[in-house]
């Protein structure tokens, strides 16, 4: 039998790095080769079972990518913005599939992927969840139903350790209403109202961000209008949501012709 395909998972200690690691050791079709984590964290050179407080599993933790991702034919990576950045020049190098759940990117670090897309197959979502990528089927089919009468907002919740507002889902589900409606999300994106603000635009789509406890994440799009209104809603309960996406992701990347993907193209729901 030939030898499975190798995986390296960065942002090994984070919340979905450890969720990510567990998916891929319970996983039958992928092999961990290694994880990364940030210079200078004290779990550089360990174990990552032993890290991760459980039994050794043979696979190290490095800050440095280059030695396991020679070894990989994908990496996933939920960290953050500039290690999402640096990671892909790597994975081009070793023309590896490069999963990013990393949410929080500007336009321009977003424009800086476009490079590395050239070597490799870049898959990004703000949510690689089943449920949140058919919502934002459905938001595209209301949101070009409904006429500007029906005010759009996206509210989400997520846990108090979030640092990025409005959440990577919030903004995908924002530009679905958008792309349904002609327009362009920056054009109409309505954030963090406070204050004397004036009535509400007709048109915009707006943002609320709610940030409290241990919520794993919950995202509603609202359209509002005279005297009716519709929300649709998806509420996640586990990360292993996430991960489950990621992996899936990550099997299918692998063979793909260089180039940027999204889930929907994964789990084959682009219309
Ligand atoms: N697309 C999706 O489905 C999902 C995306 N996310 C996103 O994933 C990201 C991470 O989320 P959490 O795990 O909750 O955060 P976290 O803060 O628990 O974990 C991030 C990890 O990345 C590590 N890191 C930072 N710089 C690094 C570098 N240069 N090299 C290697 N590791 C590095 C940190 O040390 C930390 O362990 C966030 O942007 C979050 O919004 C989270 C859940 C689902
Ligand atoms: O930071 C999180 O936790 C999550 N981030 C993603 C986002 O920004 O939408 C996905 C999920 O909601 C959890």
């Amino acid at each position: 039998m030939s030898e499975l395909p190798g995986i390296v998972i960065a942002g090994a200690s984070g919340r979905m790095g450890q969720m990510l690691i567990r998916s891929v050791q319970d996983s039958d079709k992928m092999r961990l080769v290694g994880v990364l984590e940030r210079e200078g964290h004290d779990w550089i050179g360990r174990d990552v079972g032993e890290a991760m407080g459980g039994q050794p599993i043979g696979a190290l933790v490095w800050d440095d990518p280059l030695e396991p991702m020679s070894q990989a034919r994908a990496v996933i990576d939920f960290t953050a913005p500039e290690a999402t950045i640096a990671l892909s020049h790597t994975a081009a190098q070793a023309r590896a599939a490069h999963i990013i759940g990393t949410t929080g990117m500007t336009d321009e670090q977003i424009a800086q992927l476009e490079p590395a897309s050239r070597h490799c197959a870049i898959v990004r979502a703000g949510n690689m969840s089943l449920g949140v990528n058919l919502l934002v089927q459905l938001t595209k089919q209301v949101a070009a139903a409904l006429d500007e009468d029906f005010d759009i907002e996206v509210i989400e919740s997520h846990h108090h350790h979030k640092v990025d507002a409005p959440s990577g889902t919030a903004l995908m589900l924002g530009e679905a209403a958008a792309e349904a409606r002609g327009v362009t999300l920056s054009d109409v994106r309505d954030a963090g109202r406070d204050g004397i603000t004036g009535a509400r635009r007709k048109g915009d789509i707006g943002f609320t961000a709610i940030r409290g406890g241990d919520i794993v994440g919950e995202h509603d799009v609202l359209f509002a209008g005279p005297g009716e209104r519709i929300v649709l809603r998806h509420m996640a309960t586990d990360r292993a949501l996430f991960a489950k996406g990621a992996l899936k992701a990550a099997l299918w990347a692998m063979d793909k012709s260089p180039g940027q993907y999204d889930m929907l193209d994964v789990l084959g729901l682009k219309s």
